[in-house]
C-alpha cells in the first residue's frame, strides 16, 4: 500500500515504497492504493495502482472497459478539468526544474474529450486481431471498440488482419484512408487504401484537409494534427503569439507540410518572407507544391539544423518550431543567432520545451507568455505554444 504524491511527467504518480520512488499508473495525487510493481528500473520502481483504498476527487468510472490495460490511454479514471489540472502541473513542474521558471500553467479544454483521434495505428495480435499494444509492453491489447478513435474512421476493428498493424484515418473533409499490408475487406467503407508504407501504385497516398477553409495535402501516414479541433487551435494560437507585421521576415521551421506557414504568409503579405524548413521529403515536396500560389514563401527541404548552417536560414524577425518529441537542442543555438524578436516554440512535450527554454534564456530570450492546450484527452500528452522575446 503507498500514499500517493504528485504527479509527474508520463502518465503516473510518485510515490515512496520502503523509501524508493515508484511511478505508479491509474492513480490521482492524494490517493491510498494497493499496487503491483511491474519493473524494477535500480533507481525506481514502475507499478500499477490495483485497487484503490482511498479516492481521490476527480476519480470516475473510466469510459473504456480495458482502460489499465491497454495502453493507449493514461488517464481515463480522471474527470476531464482534472486531467487538464494535472497536465498544468507537469508543464509548470518541467519549467520550473529545467528552466527555472516559476509560472502557473492552465491548461485549455480541447472539445471533444471522447472520439477525437482521427489518426490510429492499430497494432494487430497473432491471431490477427486489431487493437493496442499495453504500456511499455508488445503485446497487444485486441479491442472491439475504441472511445478515444474518431467515430467516422473507417471500422478496422471487427475484422481479421493479417501483417504488423492498421493504420486508418478520418480528414478534416471526410476523407477515410486506411493503410496495411494486408486485403481491406470489401465491407469498410474507405476512399484510399495503402500500403503499410502510406503507397499505393501511384506513390505515395495523399489525403485532403482544410483549415480555416484553406487546402492542404498531406501524405496518408505522414505528419498531421490528430484532433479535430488542434489544426485550428494551433494556427490560432501561433498567429496570435508571434503577432507578425506586413513585410516581415519569418522562419517556420519543423513546418511539415506548411499549415503555419500559409497563414504566416499572408500575415506578412507579399512584402514579407516565410522560409519553411522541413526534413520528410514527401512533407515538403507537398509544402512546395501547395504553397506554389504564395510568392513569398520558400520551402526548404531537409533538416532545420542543415538549413540554419548552410545559411538558407540567414535572417528572420520572428521563428516560429514546432519540433518532434525530442525538441530543438541542437538547432537552439542558431535559432538564437539570427537575433528573432520573438520565437513562437509549439511543443508536444513539456521536458523538451522546458530543456529548450532554459537554452534559450541563456542567450537572451525570456518567456513572455504560454498556452496549453488539452489535444490528446485522456493521455498525458499536452500541447504548448511559448512565446519568447528577445530581453
Ligand atoms: C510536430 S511536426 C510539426 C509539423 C507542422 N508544424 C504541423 O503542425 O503540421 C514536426 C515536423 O518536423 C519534421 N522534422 C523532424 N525532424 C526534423 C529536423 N531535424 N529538421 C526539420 N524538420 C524535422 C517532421 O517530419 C515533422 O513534419
Amino acid at each position: 500500500m503507498v500514499e500517493v504524491g504528485p504527479v509527474a511527467h508520463g502518465g503516473h504518480c510518485v510515490a515512496r515504497l520502503d523509501g524508493q520512488v515508484v511511478f505508479v499508473r491509474h492513480t490521482l495525487p492524494g490517493e491510498q492504493v494497493r499496487i503491483r510493481v511491474t519493473e524494477d528500473a535500480g533507481r525506481y520502481l514502475r507499478a500499477d495502482a490495483v485497487e484503490v483504498l482511498r479516492a481521490a476527487d476527480g476519480r470516475v468510472t473510466p469510459p473504456c472497459p480495458v482502460a489499465g490495460t491497454c495502453g493507449g490511454c493514461d488517464f481515463q479514471h480522471v474527470d476531464p478539468a482534472v486531467q487538464r489540472r494535472l497536465l498544468g502541473d507537469v508543464v509548470q513542474e518541467q519549467l520550473r526544474r529545467l528552466a527555472g521558471i516559476d509560472r502557473e500553467v492552465v491548461v485549455e479544454e480541447v472539445l471533444p474529450v471522447l472520439g477525437w483521434r482521427t489518426r490510429m495505428s492499430w497494432a494487430v495480435d497473432p491471431d490477427g486481431r486489431p487493437g493496442l499494444r499495453r504500456h511499455r509492453s508488445h503485446e497487444v491489447v485486441p479491442l472491439e471498440q475504441c472511445p478515444i478513435a474518431h467515430p467516422d474512421l473507417p471500422a478496422v476493428l471487427g475484422h481479421r488482419w493479417t501483417g504488423q498493424g492498421v493504420d486508418a484515418v478520418v480528414t478534416s473533409v471526410g476523407q477515410r484512408l486506411v493503410a496495411a499490408d494486408a486485403p481491406v475487406p470489401h465491407d469498410l467503407e474507405v476512399d484510399v487504401v495503402a500500403d503499410a508504407d502510406g503507397r499505393t501504385t501511384d506513390g505515395v497516398a495523399t489525403l485532403d484537409e482544410l483549415v480555416h477553409d484553406r487546402p492542404f495535402r498531406v501524405a496518408g501516414t505522414g505528419f498531421w494534427q490528430v484532433h479535430p479541433a488542434a489544426a485550428t487551435t494551433l494556427v490560432d494560437a501561433v498567429l496570435a503569439s508571434a503577432e507578425v507585421r506586413p513585410g516581415d521576415v519569418v522562419a517556420d521551421l519543423y513546418a511539415g507540410v506548411g499549415l503555419f506557414t500559409r497563414f504566416l504568409a499572408e500575415a506578412v503579405g507579399p512584402d514579407g518572407s516565410v522560409v519553411s524548413v522541413e526534413a520528410d521529403r514527401t512533407a515538403s515536396r507537398l509544402a512546395h507544391d501547395d504553397l506554389a500560389d504564395l510568392s513569398q514563401v520558400d520551402v526548404v527541404p531537409g533538416t532545420t539544423e542543415r538549413a540554419l548552417h548552410s545559411g538558407r536560414v540567414a535572417t528572420a524577425d520572428v521563428v516560429v518550431l514546432d519540433p518532434p518529441r525530442t525538441g530543438a537542442k541542437r538547432a537552439i543555438p542558431a535559432i538564437a543567432a539570427l537575433e528573432p524578436r520573438r520565437i513562437v516554440y509549439v511543443a508536444c512535450d513539456p521536458a523538451a520545451l522546458a530543456r529548450d527554454v532554459s537554452s534559450l534564456r541563456a542567450r537572451g530570450y525570456e518567456l513572455s507568455g504560454l498556452q496549453a492546450f488539452a489535444l490528446f484527452p485522456m493521455t498525458h500528452h499536452v500541447e504548448c505554444v511559448a512565446t519568447l522575446d528577445r530581453a
